[in-house]
């Protein structure tokens, strides 16, 4: 009884904006948190249903009950798992069963519809019809994400692998998957609950949703680092922080609330966090220049917010402003005091929040008071697997080797510094791209040397040996020639190419190659248009490869055929060229005639790519396609170039897609436009656009069966 009559309590206090949701299910003390937060978000949500029912069958005349507490009972009685509850309560309840669901039933009919959900309105309906999936962290403090599927198969469950597209994460029964981002997230269908399963009462599991997961993970402090989580109970992120930080480190935890301190500490003691110092203070209050906190470099705020955004809250779209500017107010205050740590290095802000005015105002009303931060570039990034992040948009510099025409060094040093500006950091080369890598060594020492808070560059170049003996000596050489190119003291990131299979001495390079990266010489070691068959022959080698960059496009779609499938097993980026075919994927060949003479085809690029589109089709089909992805474009108020590298960037082993650049050549602004459209979150293709896109592109002929896995065109 005790639960109907706190639920009641909570959801008339909540009704009064006498403070949210779940802050009211906290202070309620009732012994049983998360089964009242259940009960009470389910009851807010259906509430217009219940309130019909509760009218129409006139409950209230009839029972005595008040109104708060009768839809929390009728919602368990005839939408829930049943009263928990014994007593008068009870006799009453049964007593009108029949009449309540026969209430609910005639709804159901009249709307036309067989769930329960779909008597909502839509906006407090939960995303595609279906319960949100259940997510399950696994605690990597006490266990491995191996064990546990493991455990979880002896115990019925069934392991479907990793989910590549958000349409695996609608799950059924016992089944359940690895998530699409985050490696130590495991996702369940909606119906499952793991409060009575071994693996959560033992710590080895953490019930925690993806977005509570995102924290954390971007944050991401090394081991050993000192952290701060600012407004930290229950502690969910904590637990995340430390197993992170692999217990290794300090994690300074500070809440304002005793009651959730404690359950804080009994959460971080069942999940073996062991570098954490709680304290019950005032976060505000906490002292920056305190010696404690002198090394302090990672903080995590997370402050009391409108929890809007908690998909149980029915209520999305109205708020009181009072409220929130008095929140807002206070989490711009945390966020002041949070940038005056002395050694501060990345900060996380997150809230539970829908509203722009926890959101977005706070951080620009930050920005306005700190002259010194400034808004970061909105090019996404991908980490690869030795830890560099690099844009998902790279600047190709293909067209400085002289295939493209001549390219001043001053000329395209200076373009450089526009894409940098842009956010676009991360620049791709080749030892064999003629000045390429000592342009680059240009741009990289002028821009340290120039005294300004310049962003940090990532540099990709290529190892293309000619055939020959690949002995240590050789390859060392090739790489401190890079190096000193480059006028790097470290290599981001070697793709290596070979030209012939048959010389098996390409194990020997990447052999010395991987003696070098465990030197601290280069960070990642990737590859270049390997084919499927020997990425997999370098792996089982114990070769740790980051990417391999291959062509990659609506016309050369090979690498959907199998290598995505062994990427995504083996965390390999592919990192993705001839997306724009050379620039023939754009408006300025949509109702063009064919072109076929040298000077229609000026640059090796043009006459690359258009043999592919004669393999893959002709000019006539190529022509249905620009059609398509122009419609497709307008749509979304965007080019056919960006809706182009959009669509091979969601692709599920794509880490990037690299662009060539137009250094010093009219156009250049609109590419770089082009560019942060494609990798901008608000260009989201819709399943109509893949439809007509894939409409056209089935039509072509194969080319894996024509010219062979990624590279074959390069070898005979
Ligand atoms: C959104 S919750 C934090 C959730 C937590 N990070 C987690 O993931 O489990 C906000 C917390 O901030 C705490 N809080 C509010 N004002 C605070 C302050 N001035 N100093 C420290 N904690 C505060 C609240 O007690 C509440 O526990």
């Amino acid at each position: 009884m005790a639960l109907y009559v706190k639920a009641a309590e909570v959801l008339e206090k909540a009704e009064r904006k006498q403070g949210a949701l779940k802050t009211l299910v906290y202070d309620s003390k009732f012994k049983n948190i998360k089964q009242l937060f259940a009960l009470v978000c389910e009851t807010q949500r259906f509430s217009s249903v219940l309130l019909d029912i509760i009218e129409s069958t006139k409950l209230l005349k009839q029972t005595k009950l008040k109104l708060h507490l009768a839809q929390v009972l009728v919602y368990d009685l005839v939408m829930g798992q049943g009263l928990k509850c014994g007593g008068s309560f009870k006799t009453t309840m049964m007593k009108h069963r029949p009449r309540l669901q026969a209430e609910l039933a005639r709804m159901k009919v009249k709307r036309k519809v067989s769930r329960n959900e779909d008597l909502l309105p839509a906006e407090a309906q939960l995303p595609s019809g279906e319960q949100l999936p259940r997510y399950v962290r696994v605690n990597t403090l006490k266990t491995t994400v191996e064990d546990v599927v493991d455990y979880l198969k002896r115990d019925g469950y069934t392991y479907q692998g990793q989910a590549v597209r958000l349409d695996d994460l609608t799950l059924k029964g016992k089944s359940f998957v690895k998530d699409l981002f985050l490696p130590e997230l495991l996702v369940f269908s909606s119906k499952t609950d793991f409060h009575d399963h071994f693996l959560y009462k033992a710590g080895h599991i953490i019930l925690q949703d993806k977005a509570s997961c995102l924290p954390a993970y971007l944050l991401k402090p090394p081991s050993g680092s000192h952290v701060i989580d600012a407004c930290a109970a229950p502690g969910n992120k904590t637990s995340h922080l430390a197993a992170i930080m692999k217990n290794k480190g300090k994690l300074f935890a500070f809440d304002l609330d005793a009651k959730r301190l404690a359950t804080m500490s009994t959460l971080l003691l069942r999940a073996g966090v062991t570098c954490q110092q709680l304290a019950h203070q005032d976060f505000l209050k906490v002292n920056p220049d305190s010696p404690q906190y002198k090394d302090v470099e990672y903080v995590l705020l997370d402050p009391s917010c409108s929890g809007s955004g908690m998909v149980c809250l029915q209520d999305r779209s109205s708020a009181d402003q009072t409220r929130l500017a008095s929140l807002a107010a206070f989490q711009l205050r945390c966020l002041n005091h949070a940038v005056r740590f002395p050694r501060l290095k990345r900060l996380v802000y997150s809230t539970c929040s829908i509203h722009s005015q926890e959101n977005e105002e706070v951080i620009t009303a930050f920005l306005q008071q700190n002259s010194s931060f400034r808004r970061m570039s909105t090019v996404p990034k991908v980490t690869l697997a030795g830890g560099l992040e690099v844009c998902r948009i790279l600047n190709g510099m293909w067209q400085v080797s002289g295939a493209h025409g001549t390219v001043s060094t001053t000329r395209a040093v200076e373009a450089m510094q526009t894409y940098a500006d842009a956010g676009l950091t991360t620049f791709d080369m080749a030892d064999i791209y003629g000045p390429a890598e000592d342009i680059f060594g240009r741009f990289n020492s002028q821009l340290k040397s120039s005294g300004k808070d310049a962003p940090a560059l990532q540099a990709l170049t290529k190892y293309v040996p000619n055939p020959g003996p690949m002995e240590r000596k050789v390859v060392q050489k090739a790489v401190q020639r890079s190096m000193t190119r480059m006028q790097v003291e470290i290599l981001d990131c070697v793709q290596f190419h070979w030209w012939d299979y048959n010389d098996r001495r390409y194990l020997d390079a990447l052999g010395h190659l991987s003696d070098l990266q465990n030197e601290g010489i280069i960070r990642e070691i990737a590859l270049t248009n390997f084919d499927t068959q020997r990425m997999e022959e370098i792996t089982n080698k114990g070769i740790r490869i980051s990417s391999n960059q291959v062509q990659y496009s609506l016309i050369d779609q090979r690498p959907a055929v199998k290598m995505e499938q062994f990427c995504l097993a083996n965390n390999i980026q592919l990192l993705t060229y001839g997306t724009l075919a050379g620039g023939l994927l754009s408006e300025r060949y949509l109702g063009k005639a064919e072109p076929k003479s040298r000077a229609e085809l000026y640059t090796a690029s043009l006459s690359k790519y258009k043999k592919m589109i004669d393999a893959w089709g002709g000019w006539s089909l190529f022509q249905d396609l620009l059609v398509t992805l122009d419609t497709v474009a307008k749509k979304h108020d965007c080019s056919v170039a960006s809706v182009a590298t959009r669509y091979v960037l969601d692709r599920p082993a794509v880490g990037g897609v690299i662009v060539g650049c137009r250094f010093g050549v009219a156009g250049a602004g609109q590419h770089i436009r082009d560019s942060l459209c494609s990798c901008s979150p608000e260009l989201k293709l819709t399943p109509e656009d893949h439809a007509a896109i894939e409409a056209v592109t089935q039509r072509s002929r194969d080319l894996m069966a024509l010219i062979g896995d990624c590279g074959d065109e390069y070898r005979s």
